[in-house]
This record gives structure tokens, C-alpha cells and sequence, in this order.
């Protein structure tokens, strides 16, 4: 049983220069400090347990996710836990419907991001609480309560509660066995950690010969900036892994709608599986209008990590718009809103293969997958889930990656919590690295 009134939120801005050495570069964010706003939930219980939450930002824009955090934070606090998971959609709309904060959203942008941090730390806590880690938390939760903590507003017109509830019902048979799997086998994964766009061919060729070392089969290259850079990096990738293994795009948002499609008949030759956001994540008739144009490539189109939120998917959904469905767990408000994109998903039969490209997104996001597989797609079939190799050191519980598969997290809670030394040494400005990288 959940227990406990919530005594103090506190947020903190914490980057990391990965700038410095390219690390997650791409066509639009050539130098991304990978950033958390990370929140701290205290209860007055007596079992001292806290609830770690954060959305991933880059550099700058986390002190406005930080202000946007403190501007929410009177929503949580003196809330007593089981008044918010006894009535989770309601707690969720309270918060997305603040009537002077939903002005510069509404569920999108900053105050979503927001959001999304602090309703990830109230499940840790709530899985911390139950000791269960999170996936295990909704794999065993009833299917009526965790519609309960869904907001079924704007997607009733493609998914119902009672559809919902079907496709919970449904998930139930064989769920023990896929259970067993996922913890004989994990979650199979793909990397992007080979080839961000600001990496040197050299250190490309290092790092793809490595992942190969420990039996990678599935990868990311970024693309977008430069035509004759992209055709030299996807054949040295594409002749390194050879014909067989999967290899992937990312232009993150780079072209207009008929560019996409010019540029990707030029790399079609390295035969990638789908070509990543490759226009405006708003666009979405565009991105049908590209999908449409890549059919007769065998190219699909995936999208998610810059999608706001599940009305944005409903309708990528409802215009055929993507082959591949990358949710995040720190960009949608939530588990809450994560289940609702899962179940239509499920509905559309659009495999869901979440965004992991940033700080701490691996930890959170594995979670959401292994219940996806579960309890609600039961398919492996075209589906991975994204991991990039860096900042897993500073997190108490680290993903575990065994044979370029996800193990399912065994300790309590959503894995968000950081090491204190580590947010210590980052927090910015005061933290020592930021000290001296900004004296130097
Ligand atoms: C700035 C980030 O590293 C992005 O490049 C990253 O999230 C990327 O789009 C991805 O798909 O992993
Ligand atoms: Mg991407």
C-alpha cells in the first residue's frame, strides 16, 4: 500500500559537457549537453523513501524546464500518495490543466517536459514503495486500474477506455511466459553510439569495430547535413556490418517534406530500415506525404522524440504517417501518457520502438517497452528499443545490457534515481566540473 503526504519537491539542473567530444551530435544539435531536470519528491513517511524524477534537456534549456518544475510543484506537495494514485487521471489532468500554466503548453514544450518530471518521480516512488520495479509495477497492476491512469481526452475517437480495456484483457494470456522471456532474453536493442554526426570517421570505425566485438547487430547513423558526408559515412558503416545486419537513419527534423525524399533516394543504396524525423516533428501530413514517396524504397518512417504529445501520435497514426512509433518517457507527461501511445499503437499494430538518445532515457524508458511486450503488443516483430552507451555511471541502478538486449531492471522503482556525487559534480553552475569548464 502507498502511504506518505508529500513533503518537499526539489529540482535540479544538471548537465553534462558531452559537447565537448560530439557525443549525441546530429544534423540540428551539433553541441548537446546531455541535461536533466531532475526532481526529488520526499514524503513525511516513515520508510524515508523518495521519489527521483527527470526529463532530458540539453545544456541551456534546463533552467526553463527547472522554472517550469517550481511553478507545478504546488500541485504535488502536501498531496497525500493515495489520493494521487486513487485518482491518477485526474491528478494528471490537474496538472496539464493548470489554468494559467496550460496557456504556454497546453501538454506541450516546456511545462509538458515539466511534467513529465515530476509525474516520473511520483511513479518511482509509487514503484519504490510497492518494490517492484516499475515494469513489473504495471505488469501486474489490474487492467481496470491502470486505465485509471490514463487521460483518455482527445483520442476517444480512436481508442476507447472499453477498447483500451480489451487490449489489456487480451495481453493477459501468455503474459507469464513472456515474462519469463524477457527475463531470460531481455529486450532486443540497437545502438546509436557508433555514429553521431560529430564523431570523425576514425573514431566511427573504432566504435562500430567494438560493437560489433560485443555482438551489436542493429545500427543508427545520423544524417542530414551534408549529402556527400552522409553517402561516405553509410558505406563505411554499411560495409563494416555487412548486408545482413539492420541499419538505421536519423535526420533529426533536417529537410523539407520533398528534400527528405530526394536525399533518402540518394542513401538507399546502404538499404536503411527507416529514415528518423526527417522533417518537422509537427509536420504530419508531410511525414505521410515522405512515407508514401519511401514505400517503393523499402525505407519506413519513424518519429516520437520531438512528438508532444498522444494527440500528435493519434494522428500519425490515423495518416499512416510512420512505420515505427518512438515513444519517450520524458518528452510524453509520463507513464500515464506513454500507456495511452502503447495502446493505440497496439490498436494501429505500429511497432513501438522508444527513443533513448539522451541522459537517463535508457533507464526510464526500458521499463515502458518490457510492459509494452508483456502485457500489450506480445510481439517482438520489428521491434527494438534504442540505447546510446554514455552517463550510465551516474545512476544508482544502470541499464544492464547482455547480447545487445535490455535485461529488465530488478530493483524497485523507475531507475531515475543519480548518484549524489554525480549530480553534485554536474549540477550547473556550481557544481566542480561546470566550475571549471566555465573558468577555462
Ligand atoms: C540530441 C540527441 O542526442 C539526439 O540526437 C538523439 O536523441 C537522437 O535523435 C536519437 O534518436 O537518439
Ligand atoms: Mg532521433
Amino acid at each position: 500500500m502507498v502511504r506518505g503526504r508529500i513533503s518537499r519537491l526539489s529540482v535540479r539542473d544538471v548537465r553534462f559537457p558531452t559537447s565537448l567530444e560530439g557525443h549525441g551530435s546530429d544534423a540540428m544539435h551539433t553541441d548537446p549537453d546531455y541535461s536533466a531536470a531532475y526532481v526529488i519528491l520526499e514524503t513525511d513517511a516513515e520508510d524515508g523513501l523518495k521519489g527521483y524524477g527527470l526529463t532530458f534537456t540539453l545544456g541551456k534549456g534546463t533552467e526553463v524546464v527547472v522554472c517550469a518544475v517550481n511553478a507545478l510543484a504546488h500541485h504535488v506537495l502536501n498531496k497525500d500518495l493515495r489520493d494521487i494514485i486513487g485518482d491518477f487521471r485526474g491528478f494528471y489532468r490537474q496538472l496539464t490543466s493548470d489554468g494559467q500554466l496550460r496557456w504556454i503548453g497546453p501538454e506541450k514544450g516546456v511545462v509538458h517536459l515539466a511534467t513529465a518530471a515530476v509525474l516520473n518521480a511520483v511513479w518511482d516512488l509509487w514503484a519504490k514503495q510497492e518494490g517492484k520495479p516499475l515494469w513489473k509495477l504495471l505488469v501486474d497492476m489490474d487492467p481496470r486500474t491502470l486505465l485509471s491512469c490514463i487521460d483518455f481526452r482527445y483520442i476517444t475517437d480512436v481508442l476507447t477506455e472499453e477498447e483500451a480495456y480489451e487490449i489489456l484483457q487480451k495481453g493477459q494470456v501468455g503474459k507469464k511466459e513472456r515474462e519469463g522471456q524477457m527475463l531470460m532474453q531481455g529486450y532486443p536493442a540497437y545502438t546509436t553510439s557508433c555514429a553521431w554526426l560529430g564523431y570523425s570517421d576514425d573514431k566511427l570505425r573504432q566504435l562500430c569495430t567494438e560493437a560489433l566485438k560485443d555482438g551489436w547487430t542493429r545500427f543508427k547513423v545520423k544524417v542530414g547535413a551534408d549529402l556527400q558526408d552522409d553517402i561516405r559515412r553509410c558505406r563505411l558503416i554499411r560495409n563494416m556490418i555487412g548486408p545482413e545486419k539492420t541499419l538505421m537513419m536519423d535526420a533529426n527534423q533536417r529537410w523539407d517534406v520533398p528534400e527528405a525524399v530526394q536525399w533518402m533516394a540518394k542513401l538507399a543504396e546502404f538499404k536503411p530500415l527507416w529514415i528518423e524525423e526527417p522533417t518537422s516533428p509537427d509536420d504530419i501530413l508531410g511525414h505521410a506525404t515522405i512515407a508514401k514517396a519511401l514505400v517503393p524504397l523499402g525505407i519506413g518512417v519513424a518519429t516520437g522524440e520531438q512528438c508532444h504529445n498522444r494527440v500528435i501520435f493519434k494522428q500519425l497514426l490515423q495518416a499512416k504517417a510512420l512505420q515505427f512509433l518512438q515513444i519517450d518517457s520524458c518528452r510524453l507527461g509520463s507513464v500515464n501518457e506513454n500507456l495511452s501511445v502503447l495502446l493505440m499503437a497496439k490498436k494501429f499494430e505500429i511497432p513501438v520502438c522508444p527513443h533513448a538518445g539522451g541522459v537517463g532515457l535508457c533507464e526510464l524508458v526500458q521499463h515502458l517497452i518490457i510492459f509494452d511486450f508483456i502485457s500489450v503488443s506480445a510481439s517482438l516483430k520489428n521491434r527494438m528499443c534504442e540505447y546510446v552507451d554514455h552517463l550510465h555511471e551516474h545512476f544508482r541502478y544502470p541499464v544492464v545490457i547482455k547480447k545487445a538486449s535490455y535485461m529488465p531492471p530488478q530493483d524497485a522503482g523507475y531507475s531515475t534515481e543519480m548518484k549524489e556525487e554525480s549530480v553534485k559534480k554536474h549540477q550547473y553552475p556550481d557544481g566542480e566540473v561546470w566550475k571549471k569548464l566555465l573558468a577555462a
